[in-house]
This record gives structure tokens, C-alpha cells and sequence, in this order.
């Protein structure tokens, strides 16, 4: 019987002087062999998340992993954890349930639906612009499922080789962006061969998504008609996330400049301000619900309002604006808030998203306009052959 430093010696010589496989099989069912299939690009889309029906038991454990997000919420953790599950996890899966159901439609959550359909349409959009590209658009859910892990893992299973990830979030922030990057790297970290990675940081003043902004814009003006002002509304964070360094305050006013200046606004008909505080702690502001109240205190009668920090329409955009905000605004004396929906999948938005997609992917033979699939397979292959020969002593 070999010593136990004997056995790891054999191993070692045994594991240098193996042939070189190159069929080696590291996740059940994905193989690596370029004989098998071709490399792929992959674009995965990342959105928030959001819970499986709208009821209190539906809500909870959804809220347990968001909330339990050190990026989310900057607290020491074990004072969080008990104001967590002591306090927050008791009231307020009720209250954000009896919200989600005033927006579940037949399709489920819009924020689910929404982003399932602009995923579809990108995918569609990316095949039109590049015929011969092998390229998958995947969606993965920072809270909730498909995850991060999954998705990547699954994209895996395709052959995809190369990640483009695009969080749908215009704007920076660590709390949303930096904790989507937090997902990718702890999916990355257990991969024994990760997937070439690229990740897209924020897209608040690209042109074609200012552009896309306005057209919708313009497009539901023309068939609404046109409110006195417009207000901007993006979902707020903490105040002190600012003060420490989180771009996202200064990123929203960039993309409502460039919005006012492109839709030929001035600085009294387009306002800016920030929604969904959460707990008493002072966030970005001015609040929304306040802002609505002081338009309608100051004589606005007709209120239009966008909000391009949420690609798609969900729980923020649906009930807390559209329903929420508008009894604010009439309480106070105002006529009519009419909320112009998010770009969705709107040919506007996948035009912008595709344009990014491929300046983001530039150098990647994939996406190159003159990418010939059959050519690079063929090489593959011919490489492949090759090293088969060299394993068999042909060479
Ligand atoms: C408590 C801290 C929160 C921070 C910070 C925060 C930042 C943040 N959120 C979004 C986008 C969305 N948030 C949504 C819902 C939502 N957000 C919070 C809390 C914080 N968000 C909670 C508790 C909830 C759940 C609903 C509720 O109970 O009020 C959604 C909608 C999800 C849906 O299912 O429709 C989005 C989208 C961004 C972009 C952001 C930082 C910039
Ligand atoms: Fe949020
Ligand atoms: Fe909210």
C-alpha cells in the first residue's frame, strides 16, 4: 500500500502526463469540445426581481433576499438582521402584497412580463442585425428566479463562451448595478471555466437611449395631448449612499438634462425627483409624493409623469405613480396625472439596447457584421482535428 504522499505523488504525475482532452465535460450535459458545437456570445439581461403571486406568502421570502442585500441596506448587519426579521418581514409583505395585486395582471408581474418580452425582442432585433451570429439573450432576476447562477450556468450549457451582462438599469448604483455585479462574480467565482466577461456599468446618456426616451415621449404626447409640466421620477436611495460616492444622484439629473434639452423643455416644465423611500432614514430628494402635492398646491392642474430609471413597468412605475401619486396630486387639488409608460419592449427601446449591446461586444467575432459562422466552425473543427492527431502520435 503506497503512503498517503505517495498516492498524491502518483496522482500528480498521473494528471501532468495525461493527454490533452479536449472533450472534457465540466458541467452534466455541456460539453467543450469545438467539435461539437461552435463558440456563442451570450447577453444576459438582469432585472430586480419580483415575488411569484401577489400575496403576503408570495411577497415574503422575495423581500427576505432583496432586503437582505448588504448592498441594498448599509447597516451593521446584526442590528439589521433583527430590525429585518423582527420588525420589517412581519408588516410588510401584507402591505406590499395588497399593492402587487392592484397591478398582477393576467400574465403575472408586469416586471416579470415586461422583461421576459423585451428579452424576446432583443433577441429577435440582435438575429435581424446579425444573421449569422450565434448569439443568446438570456434574462436572470437579482432576487428570485431565474438567478444569476442559473442563468449564467444555463448559457453555459449552450456553448456560450463570451458574456455581455447588461443590468436594466440606466443608472448606476451599488445598490442595483454594483449588487447585480456582486451576483456575476459569486456565479464566476464557481465556475472552474468561466465564460470571457464584459459587463455594462450604466447607459444614462447614450444617445440612442435620450433618444429613445424622448420619442416615446413625443409618441404619447401625440396621441394624449400634453400636460402642463413633466415630472421625472426615479426610485430614490438612501441620501448618504450619495455622500459616500454612489454616482446614481448625479446620473439621474445627467439623463433628465439631456431628456429636457433633446424634447426642448426648460427648467420650469420638466422636474425632477426621487420615489420609493423606505424606513426614516433621509433619501434623495425631493421626495416624489411631495413634489406632486406642491405642483398641485402651486395651481398645475394636468400632471404628465415619466420615469426613465425603470426600463420596464412594474410595482414602482404601475401602482406607486400611476395609482399612489396621482391620489396624491388630486387630493391636492390637481386635475388629471397621466403616467407615460416605461419604454418596455417598444421598437424604440430594442433599437437602443441593440445599438449598446453591440458597441459593448466590439472586437467579439460574433457580433462583427461579417462574421461567417460555417468559416469559424470549419477552423474549429480543423484545430480540433489537429490536436487528435497530436494526442494519437500522428504528429
Ligand atoms: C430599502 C431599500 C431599497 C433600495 C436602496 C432600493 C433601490 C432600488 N430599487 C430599484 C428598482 C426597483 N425597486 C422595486 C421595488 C422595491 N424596492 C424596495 C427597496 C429598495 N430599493 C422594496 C422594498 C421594493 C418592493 C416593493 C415594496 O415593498 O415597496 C422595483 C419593483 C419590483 C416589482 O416587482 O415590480 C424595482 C424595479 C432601483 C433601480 C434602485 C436603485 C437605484
Ligand atoms: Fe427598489
Ligand atoms: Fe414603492
Amino acid at each position: 500500500m503506497p503512503g498517503l504522499w505517495q498516492t498524491r505523488l502518483i496522482d500528480v504525475v498521473t494528471i501532468t502526463t495525461m493527454p490533452f482532452r479536449n472533450n472534457y465535460t465540466g458541467l452534466a450535459g455541456y460539453s467543450h469540445d469545438p467539435d461539437v458545437q461552435p463558440v456563442q456570445a451570450g447577453v444576459l439581461l438582469v432585472n430586480l426581481g419580483t415575488p411569484t403571486a401577489p400575496t403576503a406568502r408570495a411577497v415574503r421570502p422575495y423581500l427576505a433576499e432583496f432586503l437582505a442585500d448588504p448592498r441594498v441596506i448599509e447597516y451593521p448587519r446584526w442590528l439589521w438582521w433583527l430590525i429585518l426579521h423582527g420588525v420589517i418581514l412581519r408588516v410588510r409583505p401584507k402591505r406590499s402584497a395588497h399593492a402587487y395585486a392592484k397591478i398582477w395582471g393576467t400574465r403575472g408581474s408586469p416586471l416579470r412580463f415586461g422583461s421576459e418580452a423585451l428579452t424576446t425582442a432583443l433577441q429577435a432585433e440582435i438575429a435581424r442585425q446579425r444573421p449569422q451570429a450565434p448569439v443568446k439573450v438570456a434574462l436572470a432576476m437579482r432576487y428570485g428566479e431565474p438567478s444569476v447562477r442559473q442563468a449564467i450556468e444555463e448559457l453555459q450549457r449552450e456553448g456560450v463562451r463570451r458574456l455581455l451582462v447588461l443590468p436594466l438599469y440606466p443608472q448606476y448604483s451599488g445598490t442595483s448595478t454594483g449588487s447585480v455585479l456582486d451576483a456575476v462574480a459569486d456565479t464566476i467565482k464557481q465556475l472552474r471555466w468561466p465564460p470571457e466577461l464584459r459587463l455594462v456599468n450604466d447607459y444614462h446618456d447614450d444617445p440612442a437611449h435620450i433618444e429613445a426616451l424622448a420619442r416615446s415621449i413625443e409618441r404619447w404626447w401625440a396621441a394624449h395631448g400634453r400636460g402642463e409640466k413633466l415630472l421625472l421620477s426615479f426610485h430614490g436611495i438612501p441620501e448618504r449612499y450619495l455622500h459616500e460616492g454612489d454616482p446614481y444622484f448625479c446620473q439621474c439629473h445627467a439623463t433628465a438634462r439631456l431628456l429636457r434639452e433633446r424634447l426642448q423643455l426648460d427648467q420650469q416644465q420638466l422636474v425632477v425627483s426621487f420615489q420609493s423611500r423606505v424606513g426614516r432614514e433621509r433619501w434623495l430628494h425631493p421626495y416624489t409624493d411631495a413634489t406632486v402635492r406642491r405642483l398641485a398646491a402651486e395651481g398645475v392642474r394636468k400632471l404628465d409623469v415619466a420615469c426613465p430609471g425603470f426600463a420596464v413597468d412594474c410595482l414602482e412605475t404601475l401602482e406607486e405613480i400611476a395609482m399612489q401619486n396621482r391620489d396624491f396630486f388630486i387630493g391636492a387639488g390637481g386635475e388629471t396625472l397621466r403616467y407615460i409608460p416605461a419604454l418596455n419592449d417598444s421598437q424604440e427601446q430594442v433599437d437602443a439596447l441593440a445599438a449598446l449591446v453591440l458597441r459593448h461586444t466590439q472586437g467579439w467575432p460574433e457580433f462583427a457584421a461579417d462574421y461567417d459562422a460555417a468559416g469559424q466552425r470549419q477552423r474549429r473543427i480543423r484545430a480540433g482535428q489537429r490536436a487528435t492527431a497530436i494526442r494519437a502520435g500522428d504528429e
